[in-house]
This record gives structure tokens, C-alpha cells and sequence, in this order.
């Protein structure tokens, strides 16, 4: 067997989001978020679920450090609601939310694990979207107030900082498809909501450096590689198209400080034109300590020219293996990924912020989760990780998505994503096989292929 040793230093994690574990949806002061109201929407979300509850990690975060100390996990990626510390989003500050994750960060540093904030991972408070959400420019200023309260809490004991969780599903999905919060279908709504999530990203990278604090702040983007069909021509220039609609539309601008002209064209002439106001790419297109990749899936493309806007169709090639939510197993797509960005882009240093599968995991007669498909893709991945590394791409960590099963947005409860396991007819936590893997994998710090 060949052992593939990872740097000495290279952080091993896995990570969470608010709204997907937290529960305690309207306690001790929190105010409503956008993914309260969606889910409390009928028909907006599978079986009707909703995060009022999720994995009461509000009540139980003390138990869930303990299960994290247990894995030998390195860092902890978590994020704040941003309406449990600011309830109408700016303004009074609601102090017992602030408690919450202070006494989160604490009972971290005294397990000895690195925390690891993402500071708006897609739950508004809701008084903001009232007055346009993220559409609203406004809203990148009351982003940056609401940074700087978490900064001045936290800045000087947490040496991770993510400005935003994938703004490409905050803009499309919520914005163009409908399908997460706020629920909105323009898409030219959602070229806007972009841009402002952009700026806002810039806006905070410049806060936080004014602050002069010791940690390091990127973004995390969900990325995705892009193949053709074919290669023939019209599959090839569907597949360029595709890259810049998922891919170059937030890397470009964040490090290079433009838009993708070609796609920019396509949209003033097929949605519309947004607002960019003089200096906004400039401030977009800020110095970043790292880049968040979250990685899940590649996508195979063809040229149809009755299929949306930009004539593109993504296929799914036959005899692949499909995780739960229908996305393909891809390992070799992360080497791609990791070695097309160190070349075009050359990030600093780059992390995996999430990378995982869900798939239909029970419990056995014995009391266990035999997760075995779940391990076999991670350590899959973990490879072409590792191999992008030997060819000198600088990843400085992985965290699996995710520590816990939990609220999968529009897909409810019904999708399993977690290392640990949750009944959530009882909330109690039983680590997988996949759990117990992972703790061997972060001691002896190599993988086996
Ligand atoms: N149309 N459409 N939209 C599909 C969105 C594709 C990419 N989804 C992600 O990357 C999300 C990321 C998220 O951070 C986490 O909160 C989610 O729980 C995981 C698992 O889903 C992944």
C-alpha cells in the first residue's frame, strides 16, 4: 500500500452552518432570518421541515465540542446567524446570541481545536430582506457593521475567517431559480444580489485589515469543473460558458478585478444590466489570505441551444456513480480544480472548506452506521487532494461537510451528510464508521491507496 503523507501542518477539519444545525430559531432574542420565513413557507421545503429545531446545537454545542475533541479534529468551520447577534440586522446588538458563540469559541480553544468562522453562510436576517436584501446595496454596509461586531468580539482568538458561503447559490438558486431563500425568480435581481455580495466581501477583507488583527479572512466559493460532451466545437464553447457562469463570475473579479467580458455581454443583452458603481471592482478585487473551495461535483456539458440562455445543457454520463443528491462522484475533478486555480489564479493559499457525500445511511443491528461508501469517497477525494499538493498547489486544509447530519435547505432532513449521525426523533449523536476513520486518518496524518 502507498502511503501518502500530508503536510505537517496541514489542518484537518470538518464544518457546519447556523441555520443547518443551530435550531433555537426565536430564542433568547434571535430575530427572524430569510431561511426561517422560506422554510415556514408551505411547499418551499421537502416533508415541510424546517430549522426551528434542526440539531438543537444551540443547547447542545458543549456535547458536540466534546464530539469534536473525540475525532482529533485540527479546526472547527461553523458560521454566525448573523440575525441571533443583530436581530433586525443592524442596530441593537442581542447580547445572549453574542454569549452563545463566545462560549462556543471558548469551549473550542479549551479542546484545543482551531475555530474556524464563516461569518454569513445564507441566513439575512429577515428585516433586511425587507428592504431588499441583498439586492439592496445597502446591505454590503450592514454587512460590514455586522463583520466588525464579530471581528472586535472574536478577532483577536479565531484564525479563520470566510466573508461568505458560495454567493454563486446565494445569487442563483435564491435569486434566479427560486429554489432557496428568499424564494425570488429574476434573474437579473440576482446579477445584482452578486455584485452587492461581492462588494460586501471586499468591503469586510478592508475592515478586517483596517482592525490589523492576526488571523487570516478569504471567501469560500463553490466551484465547480466543467467538461464537454464532446469535443467538438459548439460542446467546447458550452463548456467555457458554463465555467464563467459558475466559476469566473466571483473568481475573476475577486482576483483580477473584472467580470468575464463574454458572459457580461450575454447578460446586458439577454437579463439586463446591474449597478457597478466607480470603484466597486477595486474593492472587490482585494488582497485575500486564502481561498475556500467547497467542492462536490463536476459537471458535463453540452451545446443546445434550446436549453437556457446560454444554450447549455449539463448531461449525466452513463456508468458513473451518483451520491444522494444526484451529484456525480468525481475525485480526479478536485485535482483539476486545484491545479486549473493555482495556474490562473495562483491563490496564496487555498483550503477546502467543504467536500463530502450524502448518502442513505441507518442504523444497524449492532448500533452502528456502516457509512462505508461515504468513506470510500472522501478517501477518494483526500487523494486527488494530496496529488495536487505533490504538484505544488498550496492546500492548507480539509474539512469535511459535514460534522453532522442536518437540515439539507430545500431537501429538509431527508439528505445525510454528517460524519455523526442524528436521530432526530430523540437528537442523539452516533458516529459513523466514516467518524472513526477520519479520527485515524487526522492521527497518523497520511491516507492509503
Ligand atoms: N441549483 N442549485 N443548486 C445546487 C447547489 C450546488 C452546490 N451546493 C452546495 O455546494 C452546498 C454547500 C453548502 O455550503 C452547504 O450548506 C450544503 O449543505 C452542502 C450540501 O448541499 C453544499
Amino acid at each position: 500500500m502507498h502511503r501518502r503523507y500530508f503536510p505537517e501542518d496541514f489542518i484537518w477539519g470538518a464544518a457546519t452552518a447556523s441555520y443547518q444545525i443551530e435550531g433555537a430559531y426565536n430564542e433568547d432574542g434571535k430575530g427572524e432570518s430569510i431561511w426561517d420565513r422560506f422554510s415556514h413557507t408551505p411547499g418551499k421545503i421537502l416533508n415541510g421541515d424546517t430549522g426551528d429545531v434542526a440539531c438543537d446545537h444551540y443547547h447542545r454545542f458543549r456535547e458536540d465540542v466534546k464530539l469534536m475533541k473525540e475525532l482529533g479534529l485540527d479546526s472547527y468551520r461553523f458560521s454566525i446567524s448573523w440575525p441571533r447577534v443583530l436581530p433586525e440586522g443592524k442596530g441593537q446588538v442581542n447580547e445572549k446570541g453574542l454569549d452563545f458563540y463566545k462560549q462556543l469559541v471558548d469551549q473550542l480553544l479549551k479542546a484545543g481545536i482551531d475555530p474556524a468562522i464563516t461569518l454569513y453562510h445564507w441566513d439575512l436576517p429577515q428585516a433586511l430582506q425587507e428592504k431588499g436584501g441583498w439586492a439592496n446595496r445597502d446591505t454590503a454596509k450592514y454587512f460590514v457593521e455586522y463583520a466588525n461586531l464579530i471581528f472586535k468580539e472574536l478577532g483577536d482568538v479565531v484564525p479563520l475567517w470566510i466573508t461568505h458561503n458560495e454567493p454563486w447559490v446565494v445569487s442563483f438558486p435564491g435569486h434566479a431559480f427560486g429554489e432557496h431563500a428568499p424564494g425570488i425568480k429574476n434573474y437579473q435581481t440576482a446579477l445584482q444580489v452578486a455584485h452587492n455580495l461581492l462588494l460586501s466581501h471586499g468591503m469586510a477583507v478592508q475592515s478586517f485589515r483596517q482592525l490589523g488583527l492576526p488571523g487570516k479572512i478569504g471567501i469560500t466559493l463553490n466551484l465547480t469543473p466543467v467538461y464537454p460532451f464532446s469535443d467538438n466545437e459548439a460542446d467546447q464553447k458550452a463548456c467555457d460558458l458554463q465555467d464563467a457562469f459558475i466559476n469566473r463570475w466571483f473568481l475573476d473579479p475577486i482576483f483580477e478585478g473584472s467580470y468575464p467580458e463574454e458572459l457580461h455581454q450575454i447578460y446586458r443583452k439577454k437579463v439586463g444590466e446591474f449597478i457597478i458603481k466607480n470603484d466597486d471592482l477595486e474593492i472587490i478585487n482585494q488582497k485575500i489570505d486564502f481561498l475556500g473551495i467547497n467542492y462536490y461535483l463536476r459537471l458535463v456539458v453540452k451545446h443546445n441551444p434550446d436549453y437556457n440562455i446560454f444554450g447549455v445543457e449539463t448531461v449525466k454520463p452513463e456508468g458513473r456513480e451518483y451520491t444522494e443528491m444526484g451529484w456525480e462522484v468525481y475525485p480526479e475533478g478536485l485535482y483539476d480544480l486545484l491545479i486549473r486555480l493555482h495556474k490562473d489564479y495562483a491563490p496564496e493559499a487555498l483550503y477546502i472548506t467543504e467536500n463530502g457525500a450524502a448518502y442513505q445511511d441507518q442504523i444497524d443491528a449492532d448500533g452502528r452506521v456502516h457509512d462505508q461508501k461515504r468513506i470510500a469517497y472522501l478517501k477518494a477525494h483526500l487523494k486527488n487532494a494530496h496529488r495536487a499538493i505533490e504538484a505544488g498547489v498550496p492546500v492548507k486544509g480539509y474539512y469535511i461537510w459535514s460534522l453532522m447530519d442536518n437540515f439539507e435547505w430545500a431537501f429538509g432532513y431527508s439528505k445525510r451528510f454528517g460524519l455523526i449521525y442524528i436521530n432526530y426523533d430523540n437528537q442523539q449523536r452516533i458516529l459513523k464508521d466514516s467518524a472513526y476513520w477520519y479520527r485515524t486518518i487526522i492521527a497518523k496524518n497520511y491516507i492509503e491507496d
